[in-house]
């Protein structure tokens, strides 16, 4: 099973929400280290040994947002996506395109190595509020707009694939 993180394969498995409402998602500033301190982020973080996925992401926008969320569908590369986009290393790197099989993805590959598997989420109870690990926050919208803060680099293809989603869900209409 992916979601529970191999014990001793290249350090945590990073899990970030993209908190959706209304047309926009929540982004947050983080605070530290100082080499990402200024930069956007999606709220997440890392899981614990044993710890599946979804679990960990409930876990961390309570701790770090006070708020609890349900976890919806899983933010992955499209099939046209570049090398660049999302790299999955491993099996999920195979001819068939770095989405790979459908239980071969890794997460995208953040800038120190580690691996961020990144979920649609809503929220249930609760409305973010902000942490030590943060010093901003908003909603932003789902369309280009939200490329205008500055994201860490390694999540403005997530970004654009998140709007890219939203923009096929939208021109289907509701409920398809
Ligand atoms: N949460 C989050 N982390 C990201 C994103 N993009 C990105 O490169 N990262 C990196 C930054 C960190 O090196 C790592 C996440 O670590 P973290 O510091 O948020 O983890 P944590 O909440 O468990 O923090 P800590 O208790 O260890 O301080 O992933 C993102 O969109 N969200």
């Amino acid at each position: 099973m992916t979601d529970v993180l191999p014990a001793g394969q290249g350090g945590p498995l990073i899990v970030a929400a993209a908190l959706v409402r209304e047309g926009a998602f929540f982004a947050a500033r983080r605070t530290y280290p100082p080499t990402l301190a200024g930069l956007w982020e999606f709220p997440g973080g890392k899981c614990e040994p044993g710890e599946d996925a979804h679990t960990a992401l409930r876990r961390e926008c309570r701790e770090e947002l006070g708020v609890e969320i349900a976890v919806h569908d899983e933010v992955r590369p499209g099939p046209d996506a570049g090398p660049g986009a999302a790299s999955g290393a491993g099996s999920a790197e195979r001819a068939d395109g770095p989405q790979g099989a459908a239980g071969d993805w890794a997460g995208w590959t953040l800038a120190n190595g580690l691996r961020m598997r990144v979920f649609r989420a809503s929220l249930l109870t609760g409305e973010p509020r902000l942490t030590d690990a943060h010093d901003d926050g908003a909603w932003l919208p789902l369309d280009p707009a939200a490329l205008e803060v500055p994201w860490i680099p390694a999540d403005v293809p997530i970004v654009e694939r998140l709007l890219a989603l939203w923009a096929r869900q939208t021109a289907r209409g509701p409920g398809r």
